[in-house]
């Protein structure tokens, strides 16, 4: 399976295709878009959110909620394209209005000035369309689409909030949650989307804090996938290693500087003894492990463990209170360009790491196993969860 959207922040609409999804896979179009609004909201988002009101619709690829197994393509409106249509035209030539509108003062931590510089463009709009978290409700929609081929394999995967700027949620608290439902159910009723009401109140309080200051605020995200069997992924080559994609997945969603796997950079100074996962036997089962200190992965394939990963999202780089910048034109140092941001986004970023740990998660199972036939593919991947059991 592989996929690609287009489209800029303010212009007409964003769009995704989806090639080599299986045949017969029902999709439910109103859990898609119940995840796209989950990715909208979150304490501490701006007012854009406020105009979006991100329904997708399907227009190719599906037939009475059944895929063909031809390219799926979803498409999804921007409403705030009405007030951008002579700045964002596709077609209209540019008028005394698009100069006067011209983004000219790179900001820092945005893609502004290098992509600028790359492009040739004089016009940084023509970058920050691009580069804009706008495009991540597509990755959305594609992930939405790969959690129900995973529903209907067994597998479930869920993201969440560790931490808003200095602020923590408890993890003996997150500990408490017996199953991944459970986890769910708390983390949905959350406005910043965390397990932990005493932190949710101080991560409130450190968002306004933060908004008041002109200033913006990063975090951290947890991602939990449970029902993997073992064997996705490969130790054969680089390239194949799953958490090295899972990384790479990850590490590619805007603002993201870093994963880890399980206890993660903990690591460093546990002693061998107490970091590996021992390995247990029982003829119910087959192999068992009791702990999942390396995050459900050994040897760039999954263990059969709940793959776990946390990742950490830097604070937003467009600041009510301007950071110091140099017009790209007259070349004078000027405060950075604002129109319009979050404080943090690391609530929607939960929900943006779960589609895309969902969307590798599926294309690994798409590449292993028969892709062509849901059916098909169900029954193969029931028979190597047996085998896995009598190995
Ligand atoms: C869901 C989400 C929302 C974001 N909202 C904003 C925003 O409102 N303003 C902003 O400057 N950056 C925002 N960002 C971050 C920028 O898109 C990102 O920093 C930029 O594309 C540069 O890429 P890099 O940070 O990965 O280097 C957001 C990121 C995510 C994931
Ligand atoms: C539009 C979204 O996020 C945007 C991501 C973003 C950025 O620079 O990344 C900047 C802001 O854009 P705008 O100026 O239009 O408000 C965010 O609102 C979204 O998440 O749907």
């Amino acid at each position: 399976m592989r996929y690609f959207t287009a489209g800029e922040s303010h212009g007409p609409q964003l769009t995704a295709i989806i090639e080599g999804l299986p045949a017969n896979l029902k999709l439910d179009i109103a859990q898609i878009n119940a995840d796209m609004k989950r990715r909208k909201q979150g304490y501490g988002r701006g007012a854009r959110q406020k105009i979006e009101t991100d329904e997708v619709q399907i227009t190719a690829g599906l037939r009475h909620q059944l895929t063909l197994g031809s390219p799926l393509v979803i498409q999804l409106p921007n409403k705030d394209f009405a007030h951008w249509q002579s700045v964002m035209s596709p077609t209209d030539p540019a008028t005394p209005e698009n100069s006067v509108r011209q983004v000219t003062k790179p900001r820092p931590g945005h893609a502004d000035l290098v992509g600028g510089m790359k492009y040739q463009h004089q016009d940084l709009r023509n970058v920050l369309e691009r580069s804009s978290a706008r495009e991540t409700a597509m990755r959305v929609a594609v992930g939405s689409v790969a959690k129900q081929l995973l529903q209907v394999l067994g597998i479930d995967v869920l993201g969440f909030v560790r931490q808003i700027g200095p602020v923590a949620a408890d993890q003996t608290k997150l500990d408490t949650f017996k199953t991944l439902a459970d986890l769910r159910a708390k983390t949905e009723i959350s406005a910043v989307r965390t397990f932990d009401d005493q932190a949710e109140s101080a991560m409130k309080i450190a968002i306004d804090q933060a908004k008041k200051a002109g200033d913006t605020l990063g975090g951290i995200v947890q991602v939990i996938a449970t029902g993997v069997p073992a064997g996705l992924g490969s130790y054969v080559s680089a390239d194949r290693k799953l958490d090295g994609q899972l990384a790479q997945a990850i590490v590619g969603i805007n603002a993201f500087k870093g994963v880890a796997f399980g206890d993660g950079f903990d690591l460093a100074d546990h002693p061998g003894s107490g970091d590996m996962d021992e390995i247990f036997y029982d003829a119910q089962q087959g192999f068992y492990r009791q702990s999942d200190h390396l995050g459900g992965f050994e040897g760039g394939m999954t263990n059969g463990m709940p793959i776990e990963l946390t990742a950490v999202m830097k604070p937003i780089p467009t600041l009510y209170k301007p950071l110091r910048s140099v017009d790209i034109h007259s070349k004078k140092a000027y405060q950075a360009n604002v129109e319009r941001s979050d404080t943090t986004a690391v609530p929607a970023a939960a929900v943006v790491a779960e589609a895309m740990t969902a969307i590798t998660l599926a294309q690994a199972i798409l590449e292993m196993f028969d892709a062509n036939a849901m059916a098909r593919l169900k029954a193969q991947f029931e028979a190597y969860k047996n085998e896995l059991k009598n190995y």
